[in-house]
C-alpha cells in the first residue's frame, strides 16, 4: 500500500491533483474528503496541509508527497526530493519599498517579516546577516504598512501581490521553487513508489511531447529522421505506395508547428500531430 501526501488547499493543490487523475489514481470527490483510498493502485491519498507534508514524509509515517522545494528547505525535515513535477514554480524573493534596500547585506539589524523562517534564518546565516525573522502565517506583504518588519521574504510568482501593495523585490533570489516528489531520506524504494514515479514521468511525457505521423518519398528520409529523431529513433514503415515510406516519431510539443513545416518542406505529405494520452518510456 502506497501511503501518498497530497496538498489539500493553495497553490499546489489544482495542479497536484490534476496531475494524479491523470496518471490514474483515484481523485476524491469533495475538499472534504480527507483520505482516499484506491484500491486499483493499492494507494491511500492523504490530503494534508502543504506545510505539513515534509515534517510527515520526514517522520516515516507516509512514503512520499507532494509539496514545495521551498516548504522542504523551510521544514528542515529528513526528506528528499525524487522528481520535480513543473508546477508551483515561484521564486523566494526579498521585497521592501520602492529604493530602500538594495541587498541582503542592507538588511543587517531590520526586521524581516515572513512565513518561511527556516530557509529565512538559514539564508541570513549563510550571508552573515543578522536581522529579526517576524514569523506570520500568510499576507506578509502588509506587515511592512502596519509597521511590523522593515522588509518581507516571500513567495513571488507573476509579481502582482507585490505590486498591488507598492513593494518591489530587491537582491538576488533566496531560492527557487516548484513542486516536487519526496520521500524521507534514505527510505528504500517501493513497488507503489517506483509505479508513482513512472507514472508521474509518463504524465509528463504525455504533456510535454506530441506524436508526429506523415508519409514520405523513401531518397529524403534522411533528412526527415534529422527533423525528427524521435526518442529511440523513429519507426518507418513501407507504405501501399511505390518509393514512400510512413514515418511515426514523438516530437517536443513546443515547436511540434515548425517542425510539421519543416517536413512539409521537405516533401512530406500527410504530415499529422495528435496528443499523447498516457505513456511509459
Ligand atoms: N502564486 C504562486 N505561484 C506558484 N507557486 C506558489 C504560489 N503561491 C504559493 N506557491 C507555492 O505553493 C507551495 C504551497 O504554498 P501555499 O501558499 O499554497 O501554502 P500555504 O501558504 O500554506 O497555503 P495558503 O496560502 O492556502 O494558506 C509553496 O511551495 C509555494 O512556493
Ligand atoms: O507573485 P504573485 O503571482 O502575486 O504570487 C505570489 C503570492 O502568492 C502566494 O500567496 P497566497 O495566495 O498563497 O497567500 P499567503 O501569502 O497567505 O500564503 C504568495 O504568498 C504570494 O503572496
Ligand atoms: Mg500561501
Amino acid at each position: 500500500m502506497l501511503r501518498l501526501a497530497v496538498p489539500n488547499k493553495g497553490a499546489l493543490n489544482d495542479a497536484a491533483q490534476t496531475m494524479l487523475k491523470e496518471a490514474g489514481y483515484r481523485p476524491r470527490k469533495d475538499s472534504k474528503e480527507l483520505v482516499v483510498v484506491d484500491p486499483d493502485t493499492s494507494s491511500e491519498l492523504l490530503f494534508l496541509r502543504p506545510r505539513d507534508i515534509a515534517v510527515y514524509v520526514g517522520e516515516g509515517t507516509l512514503d512520499a508527497g507532494i509539496t514545495g522545494l521551498d516548504m522542504l528547505y523551510d521544514s528542515g525535515a529528513p526528506a528528499d526530493e525524487i522528481m520535480r513535477l513543473g508546477f508551483g514554480v515561484s521564486t523566494f524573493r526579498f521585497a521592501a519599498r520602492p529604493g530602500t534596500y538594495a541587498s541582503v547585506t542592507d538588511l543587517q539589524g531590520m526586521r524581516i517579516a515572513t512565513s518561511y523562517a527556516g530557509l529565512l534564518g538559514k539564508h541570513l546565516a549563510e550571508m552573515g546577516v543578522e536581522a529579526r525573522v517576524i514569523k506570520l502565517d500568510g499576507a506578509v506583504e502588509t506587515a511592512i504598512h502596519l509597521g511590523v518588519a522593515d522588509a518581507v521574504a516571500d513567495v513571488v510568482e507573476t509579481g502582482t501581490t507585490l505590486r498591488n501593495v507598492g513593494l518591489e523585490v530587491f537582491g538576488e533570489p533566496i531560492a527557487h521553487s516548484e513542486a516536487v516528489l519526496i520521500r524521507r531520506a534514505g527510505a528504500e524504494d517501493t513497488p507503489g513508489l517506483r509505479q508513482l514515479v513512472r507514472r508521474l514521468q509518463g504524465v509528463q511525457v504525455a504533456r510535454d511531447y506530441v506524436m508526429i505521423d506523415y508519409d514520405i518519398r523513401a531518397e529524403r528520409i534522411d533528412e526527415a529522421i534529422s527533423i525528427t529523431p524521435g526518442m529511440e529513433g523513429p519507426t518507418v514503415s513501407p507504405l501501399h505506395r511505390e518509393g514512400w515510406v510512413a514515418v511515426r516519431a514523438m516530437v517536443p510539443r513546443k515547436g511540434h508547428q515548425q517542425v510539421m513545416d519543416r517536413l512539409w518542406e521537405i516533401g512530406a505529405k500527410a504530415v499529422l500531430a495528435t496528443a499523447i494520452f498516457a505513456c511509459r518510456l
